[in-house]
């Protein structure tokens, strides 16, 4: 099964970027052509039943299956960036997450009022990021369709601050 797979190739980090944090390492997964591919696959199939316009990645990790994804599912793809990146005309919001804080960016014409947004991630810790990211989806007058991660660090109990925007979350390797 995928999600055996990816807790086969992730390697675990101790102590990055801080003491005390255990950093899941993607990067073996981005080896392994074969996989990415059945990622990408994976993470389409579970939102067979989700309604979805766009698929919202959040950088940098976000990006390298978020677009892949929004292809598969025939969909237009946004990225969601760190403060100062965007060219365009942007909308901001402030996060902290599992080991730091910081702000995301999304262009102010990212979505149209009323669209459905899947927001895409390589992994939920805390959720701050995602929170914040849906903040930004609402502020645009967009609505969070659901959410979708390679893995869910679900000891820390993310999932329960994503309620607020939607309910439906996904992800292919639960820890
Ligand atoms: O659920 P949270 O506690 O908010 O943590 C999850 C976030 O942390 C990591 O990103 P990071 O900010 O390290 O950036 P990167 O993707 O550029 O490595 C990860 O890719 C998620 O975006
Ligand atoms: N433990 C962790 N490993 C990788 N990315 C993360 N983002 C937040 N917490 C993380």
């Amino acid at each position: 099964m995928v999600s055996d797979k990816i807790k086969q190739i992730i390697r675990d980090v101790p102590d990055f970027p801080k003491p005390g944090i255990i950093f899941k390492d993607i990067t073996p997964i981005l080896k392994n052509p074969e996989l990415c591919n059945e990622i990408a696959e994976a993470l389409a199939e579970q939102l067979i039943d989700v309604e979805i316009d766009v698929v919202a990645g959040i950088e940098s990790r976000g990006f390298l299956f978020g677009l892949a994804l929004a292809q598969q599912l025939n969909v237009p793809f946004v990225p969601i960036r760190k403060a100062g990146k965007l060219p365009y005309k942007t909308i901001q919001q402030s996060y902290d997450l599992e080991y730091g804080s910081a702000t995301l960016e999304v262009h102010e014409d990212a979505f149209d009022v009323g669209q459905k947004v899947l927001i895409h991630d390589d992994l939920l810790a805390t959720g701050g990021t995602v929170v914040a990211a849906s903040a930004l989806v609402q502020k645009l007058g967009a609505e969070v369709a659901g959410y979708s991660f390679l893995i869910n660090l679900a000891f820390l109990n993310g999932k329960q601050r994503l309620k607020a925007y939607s309910d439906k979350l996904f992800s292919l390797a639960d820890y």
